[in-house]
């Protein structure tokens, strides 16, 4: 019995209550606990636990048995030693330690209004993305001063590695995809737009000229915000509700009041020894997550189609992404592939046809697309075996390539070629369904 989410009745959270700790008190608290944060060493331990203090001195409470955990000393996340009841709440977070994107703007004022200026001249694109770029620059700030930020123990809870596309070079590019391609470049050409508006110096920040900072603060932002959208758009960064990680059947949610106190609840009954989790995307599609924060996520049920190179049509026929699957369990093929493939043959051969076969998608007509289906079917069948037969040429290749990479320059390799053999498995099933059709 899955419990709708409005039918739950929220219990407050079974904790005991503590007294937050005043900032001036906290500042001491940074300063006492630890040394600078070396992101020089990759490998350098992160401190979690500290970071758990230090929000439990602003007010952090925990449902009885959420705690910490680690497989390897390196990747944390959240689980539960104790039954969690639907609706109740696992973690709240006081908006005292948030980080928001609306308090930086405050905070930053006319400098980094300036900096956005200069921003969007450089690049119009990110225009939608000021909450990331508020977010990278109180990162950096904080960064600046070290232990004696009052955010230093959670700074030095953070991991300094990460997988995503920001973190590739063009060689890790060279050796995916290209919809993967595409993804994971966007994500380095953004945070390269973010730095050089940085580097006109309106924003006071020691750090700025330092790449492996700016890459480790673009990160921080990237792979731990929130995003909300009352009272006004802003990406928020709740210290411990951003040890959550992501699962395509999440058993959490994560939500905000107006003041910017975080909440995360469960949504089923979870039991005994469970990680808590939640969604980072669409669970569809593991592609875009696999761009943002660098892993493949395990438990996707489809991916994309890879069908970049029809792209123009996908736009002109008004077809989603997310409508465009292929299913990883089967290798079977949504039907709005077979729309999209067939209208290109039209384009192609038959404009008068191309133009009924549109009205007919953008209408519905199952009748009318039907007819020119079976009538084109054999055609269809052989373009989409084409297509089918290149991806998987594609990224035979590009894994022989990754593979030859020295793993030590290029630590990259491992989750480029998991995410290629996911694309290589689902697309040997649909060449075998292909075949059976003809
Ligand atoms: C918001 S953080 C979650 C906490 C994180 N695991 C940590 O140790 O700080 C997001 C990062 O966690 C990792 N992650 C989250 N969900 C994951 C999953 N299902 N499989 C593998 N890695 C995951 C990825 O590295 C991702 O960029």
């Amino acid at each position: 019995f899955t419990p709708s989410r409005g039918a739950v009745a929220r219990s407050s959270i079974a904790i005991t209550t503590q007294q937050s700790t005043p900032l001036t008190q906290l500042n001491q608290y940074a300063s006492a606990t630890a040394g600078a944060i070396n992101l020089a060493d990759e490998y350098a331990q992160r401190d979690v636990y500290s970071m758990e203090e230090f929000a439990t001195q602003y007010g952090l409470q925990k449902a009885p048995g959420v705690e910490l955990y680690s497989d390897d000393g390196s990747d944390y996340q959240l689980i539960t030693q104790q039954p969690i009841g639907a609706g109740q709440t696992c973690l709240y977070v006081p908006s005292d330690v948030v980080i928001s994107s609306e308090k930086a703007y405050q905070e930053f004022g006319n400098e980094i209004q300036q900096a956005e200026q200069v921003l969007v001249q450089i690049d119009q694109g990110t225009a939608a993305r000021l909450p990331l770029f508020r977010l990278m620059v109180k990162i950096l700030a904080e960064y600046d001063q070290g232990e004696n930020s009052a955010f230093f123990p959670w700074l030095n809870s953070l991991p300094r590695v990460y997988y995503n596309g920001v973190s590739m070079t063009n060689d890790c590019f060279s050796c995916l995809p290209p919809y993967a391609g595409w993804l994971a470049s966007t994500e380095k050409a953004n945070y390269d737009s973010f730095v050089t508006a940085l580097r006109q110096g309106y924003v006071q920040l020691q750090s700025v000229n330092d790449d492996t900072v700016t890459q480790w603060a673009y990160n921080v932002a990237l792979t731990r915000f929130q995003e909300v959208w009352s009272p006004q758009r802003a990406k928020l960064i709740a210290p411990m509700a951003d040890m959550l990680n992501h699962s395509a059947e999440p058993n959490c949610e994560i939500t905000f009041d107006d003041m910017g106190n975080c909440e995360v609840t469960a949504m089923y009954d979870i039991q005994p020894g469970t990680p808590l989790t939640i969604s980072y995307g669409d669970p569809t599609n593991p592609t875009p997550i696999f761009a943002q924060f660098g892993f493949l996520p395990a438990d996707c049920a489809t991916l994309f189609c890879k069908a970049m190179h029809l792209e123009p049509y996908i736009k002109e026929l008004g077809i989603e992404f997310k409508d465009l699957l292929i299913q990883t369990e089967s290798g079977e093929i949504a039907p709005k592939v077979w729309d999209l493939f067939l209208y290109e043959i039209l384009v192609n051969n038959d404009p008068g046809a191309a133009e009924q076969y549109y009205v007919a998608v953008k209408c519905n007509d199952e009748a009318t697309k039907q007819q020119y289906q079976d009538q084109y079917f054999q055609y269809t069948l052989d373009s989409m075996k084409q297509h089918v037969y290149s991806i998987l040429s594609d990224v035979d290749t590009m894994n022989a390539k990754a593979q030859n990479y020295d793993l030590s320059t290029h630590p990259r390799v491992p989750v480029i070629v998991a995410h290629n053999n996911l694309v290589r498995d689902t697309f040997t099933m649909t060449a075998a369904l292909l075949e059976q059709m003809g």
